[in-house]
């Protein structure tokens, strides 16, 4: 098919002279040199406004040896990961960039749109300036492999907040804004279903992507980047969804994207292609040019072959054996070599270094966006968080009724409490209980709920959408209405079916209590979960750090006076020091407990008359630290709060792509 198809396509803008590879020569070399200076003499009109790649080198530092020997002791080399890459791209183009894995593609989309973590050297120009994060986040958008969206929202209220989030107009101008990006993604059939997601039913794979890429689109960008776009997508829908963006590139957008195995189908609608190996460019130019290119370099391109795979095969290195992956090595160095050479890359070098001579066109639009106010942005994640949790009555039930249910398991357990020497032990069960079920129920909570809040929070933060101050300062306000209602319901339940201390009072504080334990339970999940990507890795140390806390520090399981001295001190800085003395100070005080009369023997056993002899024997003076314990309590649940934005924030996603 191709070379049929590839004649009919239309060629304007590539100048075919340009792309024929040359023999390395001197005399071609003097040639193509004087052929630069001659059209340089003459000059050339160039208003658009290019994307430039000039000479890019990137390094990454690369550990070497086992985790366990530590950062000192591990080896640090230098990868180089792009080498001396060198190309130019025009408005109203699509360009893919092709290769084996691990060549260099999406590391080179991450250096062009200011993402890249190692050591970038050469110029990324934008306008014969150089790019900087503020004019790619004021000019481009970056479409990453995963999609990340909340999965019980529509397609439209899913565009509709992202707009609010990036837009600084009116309601109506975002009305107006969605429905067009919905147009232009095709989307208008699906726009009022919802998302959904690996659990929930929803749009299908390539909607999904349609709609991450829609997002992008709400700021009418200039660039477009795309990783891996077709990426898990029949061929049907892959072609679809290129032409979508061909179309977009029409309107004058530059559009590059990395592609894995497009069909002949696809390649029909790019306009530049470009192949790369171990992060050298083997080709760049126009798609219905690559077949005459490298025929020329002795490597033909069977009919029915689609000319895409057969390239990357020829620029891919064979390590099945050395003697394989030295002549592919050597291929691949002769192929780099002749590209270089070639006076289509020759003429692209010429050309960005006479736009630098030249300076920009025009740098209106490169100041930052001021963006929606911080109270619109808190607001937006705020309903669009409750949006979601109530679209789903699974959720919204678990997370309010979860805690309350465990009552049930107490009733079952523990029954009635009475007033006898027995009752004594059943009161410290329960309130053993009540320390550990609130925190752990914040653990079930956020390990079903946060995860997709965290994944799109990721995403938004590096497309610089707001921080992670206020995106937790809006999941602490959303988790609030719901660790209010859930820890009273199971407050009320608890205290007075199993009939504890009697007195309004009590059970005020009681409630506050389960609230607050609740509250830092959720809080230290979010935390290990910033550190952890892992979410089941996550739920078992925060279950662990919990059950230690409790273990060591509460004194339930063992009395506080008889544990090793070390765990005494450590015991000063955990959460169920100060919650179990607020605890037994608050049930025991004021008590009384009768005591059995003298067995048939005449023997009186020991007895404990007073609930407040309980207090002076394993938790004296906490009646008198009550409001001490108070604060520090509150304090705990603030300082886990502020350790989750920092483990969020220092650790973050880095490789998020
Ligand atoms: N930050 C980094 N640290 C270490 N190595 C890196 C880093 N970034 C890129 N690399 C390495 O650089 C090479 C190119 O990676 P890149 O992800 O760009 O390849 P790719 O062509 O997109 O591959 P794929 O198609 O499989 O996604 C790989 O060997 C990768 O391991």
């Amino acid at each position: 098919m191709d070379r049929l198809r590839l004649q009919e396509l239309d060629t304007e803008g590539c100048d075919l002279q340009h792309l024929r590879p040359v023999a390395l020569t001197p005399v071609h070399s003097v040639h193509v040199t004087a052929q630069l200076k001659a059209d340089d003499a003459s000059g050339s009109a160039r208003r658009e406004k290019h994307l430039d790649v000039l000479n890019v080198r990137y390094v990454v530092k690369e550990w070497q040896g086992p985790w366990w020997k530590g950062a000192c002791f591990r080896r640090v080399i230098d990868k180089v990961v792009l080498n001396d890459v060198s190309l130019r791209l025009k408005p109203g183009e699509i360009t893919a960039i092709l290769g084996n894995s691990g060549s260099g593609k999406t590391s080179l989309l991450d250096v062009i749109a200011c993402r890249s973590s190692g050591k970038v050297t050469g110029s990324i120009l934008y306008n014969a300036t150089k790019c900087t994060r503020a004019i790619v986040q004021n000019h481009a958008t970056y479409v990453m492999q995963a999609d990340r969206l909340l999965p019980n929202l529509t397609v439209r209220e899913t565009l509709t907040y992202t707009a609010r989030l990036k837009l600084h107009c009116s309601n109506h101008a975002i009305d107006k804004k969605v429905t067009q990006v919905i147009m232009e993604m095709g989307l208008k059939d699906v726009a009022d279903s919802r998302v959904g997601g690996s659990i929930i039913r929803g749009i299908s794979g390539g909607e999904q992507r349609r709609v991450t890429i829609a997002i992008q689109l709400l700021k009418d960008p200039d660039m477009i980047f795309l990783d891996e776009p077709t990426s898990g997508l029949d061929s049907y829908t892959a072609r679809y969804l290129v032409s979508n963006l061909r179309d977009l590139a029409r309107r004058g957008k530059i559009v590059l994207l990395t592609i894995h195995q497009p069909s002949s189908d696809i390649f029909t609608l790019l306009d530049k292609v470009g192949i790369m190996s171990k992060g050298e460019m083997v080709y760049f130019g126009c798609a219905r040019e690559i077949v005459p290119y490298f025929t020329a370099l002795g490597y033909p391109c069977d009919r029915y072959i689609n000319p895409l795979d057969r390239y990357v095969d020829v620029a891919s290195i064979d390590r099945r054996d050395i003697e394989k992956e030295r002549e592919s090595l050597e291929r691949v160095a002769s192929l780099v070599q002749a590209f270089k050479s070639s006076p289509t890359h020759l003429q692209t070098i010429k050309d960005i270094h006479a736009d630098l001579k030249e300076g920009p066109t025009c740098i209106e639009g490169d100041a930052r966006d001021p963006g929606p106010s911080y109270f619109r942005v808190v607001g937006t994640i705020l309903h669009r968080m409750f949006r979601n949790l109530f679209r789903d009555r699974k959720d919204y039930v678990a997370r309010l009724l979860l805690l309350p249910l465990f009552f049930l398991f107490i009733l079952i357990f523990l029954g009635r409490l009475k007033h006898n020497q027995q009752s004594i032990q059943d009161r410290v069960g329960l309130l053993y209980q009540s320390s550990t079920v609130p925190p752990f129920m914040g653990i079930i909570n956020s390990v079903a709920l946060f995860p997709c809040f965290r994944d799109q929070y990721y995403r938004e933060k590096r497309d610089g959408l707001y921080g992670t101050v206020t995106f937790l300062l809006a999941y602490s306000i959303h988790v609030l209405p719901f660790h209010l209602i859930s820890s009273a319901i199971f407050s009320s339940m608890v205290y007075w079916v199993t009939g504890m201390h009697p007195g309004a009072d009590h059970f005020g504080l009681y409630s506050v209590q389960i609230f607050i334990l609740h509250y830092w339970g959720e809080m230290t999940t979010i935390a290990m979960m910033g550190l952890f990507m892992n979410q089941n890795l996550a739920q078992s140390v925060t279950a662990l750090v919990q059950a230690a806390h409790v273990i060591i520090a509460s004194g339930f399981l063992k009395d506080l006076h008889s544990i090793v001295k070390p765990l005494r001190w450590i015991s000063w800085a955990l959460i169920h020091r100060y919650s179990a003395e607020i605890f037994v100070a608050n049930e025991f005080s004021g008590l009384k407990f009768e005591c059995p009369g003298p067995g048939p023997d005449n023997v009186t056993l020991p007895c404990m008359k007073y609930g407040d002899d309980y207090i002076d024997k394993y938790y004296p003076d906490s009646p008198e630290h009550m409001a001490r314990n108070f604060g520090i309590l509150v304090a705990y649940a603030i300082g886990t709060l502020i350790l989750a934005i920092v483990c969020l924030e220092v650790k973050g996603n880095k490789n998020l792509h």
